[in-house]
């Protein structure tokens, strides 16, 4: 059985007005129907540009906000049908990581109080109900249970129980965000959702912090969500990758499929924004400038979410039929009508975008073309 199976998940925020705000106007889809799978053991990379609706994604798997429609199969119980207090009872298995994490951690409180908290409202630690012992001994006990938990946590994010006493600001952003992990391995989770894990911090640091999450997964054998606007970041640590337009999921395949052969022109174009190290690659290569702005999630196009801004757009289908995320092989999926045709060339890129989609020379010149865009990026 998968760890986490999310159907058909919309998230809808009402539009108040009105002196009161008790007029609904609208609504802004931040998801819009998505559905996705992920295995224990395995992590899942969501990447898309700021806006896409990732980060409701994850606040609505864990409830932290209104599911407004669909189910989060979370094993065999769908948390988007449970009641206040036994979805907070079951948060203890589902943890997450946040992208500040000055941020998200109390600047008046300790290290330990910080790490002890979750503990604590979980009830977790301590003698067992049936062994006899005193309210004092059994609360000292309990605290030097939970105290343990604590510091074996700190140890496998690289910390020591020195860090107990300390407070956020005596620590690097690198350190924080090992203490931000730390907190969410204290309650022993099986899922954690990342979101934004590394951005806040300096590149040379983002590895090491990388590096600790894979290393964890695989001593504890932790599950995943990872969400990044960076696409480099969710390739490094994702078996499986969604790519996120507007509230949906508009492709998904293993990492290694989707960089090497991105089907959804939006996977392309965000592809083709993301600098390569290798110059000769980097010149040769193909970018697309999409056209215009995100539209608004509250008011999203009919038919093709992305047709508003695709160069391969074909007339009336596009504009009015909404695409399925469909299988095209093996478990690569994409959600447009002519993701075939576009990638073999048969389809060409309309006449408007001859000037935004360019291929560089090898020299360092890039040239514009308006004929076919080759088959992906390099
Ligand atoms: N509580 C809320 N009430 C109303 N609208 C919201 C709320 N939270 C998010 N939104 C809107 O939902 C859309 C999706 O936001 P979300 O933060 O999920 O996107 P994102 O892809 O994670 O972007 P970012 O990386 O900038 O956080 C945005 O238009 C946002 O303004």
């Amino acid at each position: 059985m998968s760890l986490l199976e999310i159907t058909d998940l919309k998230v809808h925020f009402p539009i108040k007005r009105g002196v009161v705000f008790d007029r609904t106007i609208g609504h802004v889809r931040a998801v819009d129907g998505v559905s996705l799978t992920i295995e224990r053991g395995q992590t899942y990379g969501l990447v898309g540009e700021s806006g896409c609706g990732k980060t409701t994604l994850g606040r609505a798997v864990l409830r932290l906000v209104d599911i407004t429609e669909g189910q989060v199969w979370f094993g065999d119980r769908d948390l988007a049908g449970l009641d206040t207090e036994t979805m907070r009872r079951e948060r203890r298995h589902l943890q997450m990581v946040f992208q500040d994490p000055l941020g998200s951690l109390n600047p008046r409180q300790n290290i330990g109080s910080i790490l002890l908290e979750g503990l604590q409202a979980h009830g977790i630690g301590g003698p067992a109900d049936d062994q006899e012992m005193s309210q004092s001994e059994r609360r000292a006990r309990t605290l030097q249970d939970q105290r343990a938990r604590v510091v074996d946590a700190l140890e496998r994010v690289g910390l020591s129980a020195r860090a107990l006493t300390r407070y956020p600001h005596e620590f690097s952003g690198g350190q924080r965000q090992r203490i931000g992990i730390a907190r969410a391995l204290v309650l022993r989770p099986d899922l954690i959702i990342c979101d934004e894990p590394v951005s806040a911090l300096d590149v040379s640091i983002q590895a090491q912090v990388l590096n600790l999450l894979e290393g964890l997964q695989k001593e504890l054998g932790l599950t995943y969500l990872v969400i990044a606007h960076d696409l480099a970041v969710v390739r490094h640590v994702s078996d499986v990758v969604g790519v996120m337009y507007l509230g949906s999921l508009v492709e998904e395949a293993s990492g290694d499929d989707l960089y090497e052969t991105p089907m959804h022109p939006y996977t392309r174009s965000l592809m083709s924004a993301v600098p390569v190290p290798d110059p000769q690659v980097e010149d040769a290569r193909e970018r697309i400038l999409l056209a215009g702005d995100l539209p608004s999630p509250a008011a999203p196009p009919p038919g093709c979410r992305f047709h508003t801004r695709c160069p391969w757009r074909q007339e009336e289908r596009c504009d009015t039929e909404r695409p399925e995320l469909r299988t095209v092989r093996g478990t690569h999926k994409v959600a447009c009508h002519y993701a075939e045709q576009i990638l073999s060339g048969e389809i060409r890129p309309r006449e408007e975008y001859a000037e935004r989609i360019v291929h560089g020379t090898g020299a360092g010149a890039a040239t514009a073309t308006g004929t076919r865009s080759g088959s992906g990026t390099t």
